[in-house]
């Protein structure tokens, strides 16, 4: 589903990205973890194209990351700020990303709307929004279009605990249609309960990438095993 090779990335002379490696098979939901200033951000702005890297190739279905159309159409991609106009609906911002995607209005729309609790807000300016509203109206987007995989940096910051119970629900709906997820998080508890597998990006590599029922084990929890990998 998605590849990246050797992915390298320098910042005044210094490696962030220093050779990842990752691939990710249909169906993932994966938890990508790593301390504060680790590269996640980098990576995904890699993936998604706001970044262009020093050297790697990332594909997604097959496809080399570009600024082609049929390339942005394979991933749906939620940034850790989401960036809006502030004068425009909820609604009609998410009714011109559905356009983008060459799709109809549905009715997964409003069924989104209402399971995020957005009936009332999604009809005013976005300029109005809180941070947790504007990650909830991008959040209706990415699961009312259903790309191939949904990308998100940071999903669950700003989200209120039933937002994130309906977060939940709607990634394994989603997996479960035949959907992959990817996203970044320093929320481990909550990743360890979401995600079917864990990535840790430590010195710009990934040092591990499993299922995260077979890392955990028994006695361990995700966080135990972030902590030992952060050591060592
Ligand atoms: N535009 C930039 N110019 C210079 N350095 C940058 C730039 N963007 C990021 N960096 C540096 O690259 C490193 C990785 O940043 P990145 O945002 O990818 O980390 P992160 O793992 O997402 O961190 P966090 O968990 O704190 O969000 C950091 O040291 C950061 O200071």
């Amino acid at each position: 589903m998605l590849t990246i090779s050797n992915l390298k990335k320098q910042y005044s002379n210094k490696n962030i990205l220093n050779g990842v490696e990752l691939k990710i098979e249909k169906g993932e939901i994966l938890g990508f973890v790593g301390a504060n200033g680790a590269g996640k951000t980098t990576t995904l702005n890699s993936i998604t194209g706001i970044l262009n890297p020093d050297e790697g190739t990332i594909m997604i279905n097959g496809l080399t990351a570009s600024d082609d159309l049929e390339y942005k159409k394979q991933f749906f991609f939620i940034p850790d700020t989401v960036n809006v106009f502030k004068n425009v609906s909820g609604y009609d911002w998410i009714s011109f990303m559905l356009k983008l995607y060459d799709q109809e209005q549905t009715e997964k729309l409003s069924y989104f709307v209402e399971q995020f609790s957005m009936e009332k807000a999604i009809h005013k300016p976005m300029g109005t929004y809180s941070y947790g509203m504007l990650h909830k109206m991008a959040l209706i987007a990415a699961f009312t279009i259903e790309p191939p995989i949904i990308i998100m940096d940071e999903p669950l910051n700003g989200l209120d605990p039933r937002a994130v119970m309906t977060f939940k629900d709607c990634v394994k709906n989603y997996v479960k249609e035949g959907g992959t997820v990817f996203f970044s998080t320093h929320l481990l508890d909550i990743a360890e309960k979401i995600c079917s597998t864990v990535a840790i990006l430590k010195d710009g590599k990934i040092i591990l990438h499993e299922d995260i029922q077979k890392v955990m084990g028994e006695e361990n929890t995700l966080e135990s095993i972030f902590m030992e990998r952060q050591r060592e």
